[in-house]
Parts: structure tokens; sequence; C-alpha cells
């Protein structure tokens, strides 16, 4: 079984996906594979800078992310341009990824996509799981992990589709508003329903 986690900015996900990845799945990580593929000397890094000019790299020649992530949370029409550059390039690493697992013989893939429905990858997945969260909660998350102001971190979490459209579209949603340990029973709830473990 081929299971979609997704969510919105700083609602969980990762912390499901460091769960799943106790129980010994394999995951596919869209936020992993969009660093690899931006890594100096690979094509899209070449292609952004040619869209937002060589000040979006460091000193080192890696990107800056920070710099690129305070324009394009700001501003749809450069998130676009960014997203056409980046997409197309993690759908391929990551559709890879998944065959590789399947091909030897993962009988569950775990794929952690923070646009999967942003992106319309509903098709990539089986099941999808939402990690959800109340909104207040989310915001202060998100400023702590992050160390953003309100604006900033108001801005990335509108850049998103809201989370009740995604609750929607799941086959099964977990409320991370809780403790962890509450999360993690509903994750164990979820995957016995599935016929997981
Ligand atoms: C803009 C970038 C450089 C900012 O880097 P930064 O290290 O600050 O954030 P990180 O990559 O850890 O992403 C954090 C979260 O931001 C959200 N996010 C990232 N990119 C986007 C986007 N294009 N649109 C909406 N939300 C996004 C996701 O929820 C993601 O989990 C980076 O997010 C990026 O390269 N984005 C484009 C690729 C992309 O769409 N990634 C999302 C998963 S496919
Ligand atoms: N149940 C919880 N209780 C307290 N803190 C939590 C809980 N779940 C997650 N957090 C914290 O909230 C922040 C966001 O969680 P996490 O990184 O798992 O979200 P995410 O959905 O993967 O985010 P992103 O889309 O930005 O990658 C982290 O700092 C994490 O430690």
């Amino acid at each position: 079984m081929i299971i979609g986690l997704t969510g919105s900015i700083a609602s969980g996900k990762s912390t499901v996906a460091k769960m799943l990845e106790e129980m010994n799945f394999p995951i596919v990580d869209a936020d992993q594979v969009a660093r690899v593929v931006v890594e100096p000397g690979k094509q899209a890094l070449q292609e952004i800078v040619e869209q937002f000019g060589e000040d979006i790299l460091l000193e080192d020649g890696q990107l800056n992310r920070q710099k690129l992530g305070s324009i394009i949370f700001h501003d749809p029409s450069k998130r676009t341009v960014l997203n056409d550059i980046m997409h197309p390039a993690i759908r391929k690493e990551m559709l890879a990824q998944r065959d590789c697992w399947v091909e030897q013989g993962a009988e569950v893939v775990v794929m952690d996509i923070p646009l999967l429905f942003e992106s319309k990858l509903q098709h990539f997945v089986e099941k999808i799981l939402v990690v959800s969260v109340k909104e207040d909660t989310q915001l202060t998350r998100l400023m702590e992990r992050n160390q953003l102001s309100e604006e900033d971190a108001k801005a990335r979490i509108s850049s998103q589709l809201p989370l009740s459209v995604k609750e929607d579209g799941a086959d099964a949603v977990i409320y991370n508003n809780d403790s962890v340990e509450k999360t993690k029973e509903q994750l164990r709830y979820i995957l016995k329903e599935w016929g997981i473990q």
C-alpha cells in the first residue's frame, strides 16, 4: 500500500513520518528530495539563478534558502516560477524512490508530500493520511520552529490550501493538537483500521 502523508506547514507531518520510520516503514520525503534537486551542479539550481539572479546563492554556491523563502512565500507569481522549475524534478525523483522500494518488496511505502493536494498528486498514492492542527497551534509552532514573525508565518500558511479542504480529501485524519503520544495513538488506530500492523 502506498500511503500519502500530507497536511499543512508545521501541522506535524515530519513528527508522524518519524513515528512511521520507527515502525520500519520506508519513507519518501518530498522536502528532502527538494533539497537534493537544488544542490550545486544540478540543472534546477541553474534555472533558479537564471530567474532569481546570482544573489540567490550563498558565497559557497549553495542555494540561500532563507532568502528564496522570503521571496516566494510573499509573492504567488514568484512561487509559481519556482514551482515550475522544481516540481517536475521532485516528482520524477519521488516516483523513482517509490518504485525502488516496491521493487525491493516493500508492502507499505509512505510518501511525505506537503503539497499533495496543491500539486494534485493524489494519483501517486492509494491512501491519503492528513495531519491536521488547529490554526492558533499551527501558527505558534511555526513561529517557534522557524523563528518567524507572525506576519511571515501567516504568509507561509496562506501559501497552501486550507486544512479543511485537505481533511475533506483524506482517507483518515490525525488531529495533532495534543501530546505527541496522543498523536501516536491515533496513528496506530488508523494503521490497524487499514489492516497494517
Ligand atoms: C522556498 C524554500 C527554498 C524554503 O526553504 P526552507 O528550508 O525555509 O523550507 P523547507 O524546504 O523546509 O519547507 C518547509 C515547508 O514549507 C512549505 N513549502 C515549501 N515550498 C512551498 C511552496 N512552493 N508552496 C507552498 N508551500 C511550500 C512546505 O510545507 C514545506 O514542508 C523551499 O521550501 C523550496 O525549495 N520550495 C520549493 C519546492 C517545494 O515546493 N517544496 C515543497 C515540497 S515538494
Ligand atoms: N503534538 C505536538 N506537540 C508539541 N509540539 C509538536 C507536536 N507535533 C509537532 N510539534 C512541533 O511542531 C513543529 C512542526 O511539526 P513538524 O515539523 O512535524 O511539522 P511538518 O508538518 O513536518 O512541517 P513542514 O511542513 O514545515 O515540514 C515542530 O517544531 C514539532 O516539534
